[in-house]
């Protein structure tokens, strides 16, 4: 398998999931996968616009917060870029935060919903536990602020517990296949879906910003504002953006060199 049948891959594909790269070892930040990835997720997308240009991307392979802007540049090179139809895979983020949620407010995660918006990478993921249904007064500002770290930490988490033998794989199998299944439905006029995702967005200043988007028949049909947020989520945001800009612009120098 090689670069030889990746046409034959990826011709009529509605959509391409890219998971493809290394994954980080303990002490690594996922920026330090850049150098490998940046080039893997280049070489696909280039095939991407050559042999499916109209599929919807789900990129999962790290750093997101980089390797979407590189995406866009290489699908701009070659004419075929619709900012409707490529997507950063922040799902995980999701997951964590519902599940560590439930955890502590004593509820089924099944019933529970948090968004996570910013980046995907450290403190660039910012769980929005103030607007979690269903909403509790269980949590005080101090289990915000613990939630917040462990879903933020919760990749780095994992890969010390696998100590050298990869990243979240079966975690990130659910979430992919949550978020993929999400875009399918849109694909088939599936009315009100809703997920958040790392996209193209002039939600803030930044150029692309993971919130809530709704997904229809050509990809991205709305990408949803922030909502109200508290005091501690709005200083969270202040924080992310110096750090969400430096890995967007390191992607789109590295597409243009
Ligand atoms: N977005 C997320 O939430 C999320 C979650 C988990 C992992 N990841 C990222 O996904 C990537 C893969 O992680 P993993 O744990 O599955 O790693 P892995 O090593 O288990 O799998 C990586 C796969 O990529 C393939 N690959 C390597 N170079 C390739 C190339 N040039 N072209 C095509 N395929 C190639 C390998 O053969 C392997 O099958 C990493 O960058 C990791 O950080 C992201
Ligand atoms: O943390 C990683 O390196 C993999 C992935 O981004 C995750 O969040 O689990």
């Amino acid at each position: 398998m090689g670069d030889d049948q990746l046409g034959e891959a990826l011709e009529g594909s509605d959509i391409v999931i890219i998971p493809a790269g290394v994954p980080r070892k303990p002490g690594m930040t996922r920026d330090d996968l850049f150098n490998i990835n940046a080039g893997i997720v280049k070489n696909l997308c280039t095939a991407i616009a050559k042999y499916c240009p109209n599929a919807l991307v789900n990129m999962i392979s790290n750093p997101v917060n980089s390797t979407v802007p590189i995406a866009a540049e290489v699908f701009k090179k070659a004419g075929t870029y619709d900012e409707k139809k490529l997507f950063g895979v922040t799902t995980l983020d999701v997951v964590r935060a519902k599940t560590f949620y439930a955890g502590k407010a004593n509820v089924p995660v099944t019933d529970v919903n948090v968004p996570v918006v910013g980046g995907h990478a450290g403190i660039t993921i910012l769980p929005l536990f103030s607007q979690a249904t269903p909403a509790t007064n269980a949590l005080s500002d101090e289990d915000i602020k613990a939630l917040t770290k462990r879903t933020q930490d919760g990749g780095t988490e994992v890969v010390e517990a696998k100590a050298g033998k990869g990243s979240a794989t079966l975690s990130m199998a659910y979430a992919g296949a949550v978020f993929a299944n999400a875009c399918l439905k849109g694909l088939n006029g599936v009315p009100d879906v809703v997920e958040c995702s790392f996209v193209q967005s002039t939600v803030t200043e930044l150029p692309f910003f993971a919130s809530k988007v709704k997904l229809g028949k050509n990809g991205v049909e709305e990408v949803l504002g922030l909502g109200q947020l508290s005091d501690f989520e709005k200083e969270g945001l202040e924080n992310l953006k110096g750090e969400l800009k430096a890995s967007i612009e390191k992607g789109i120098k590295f597409a243009n060199a």
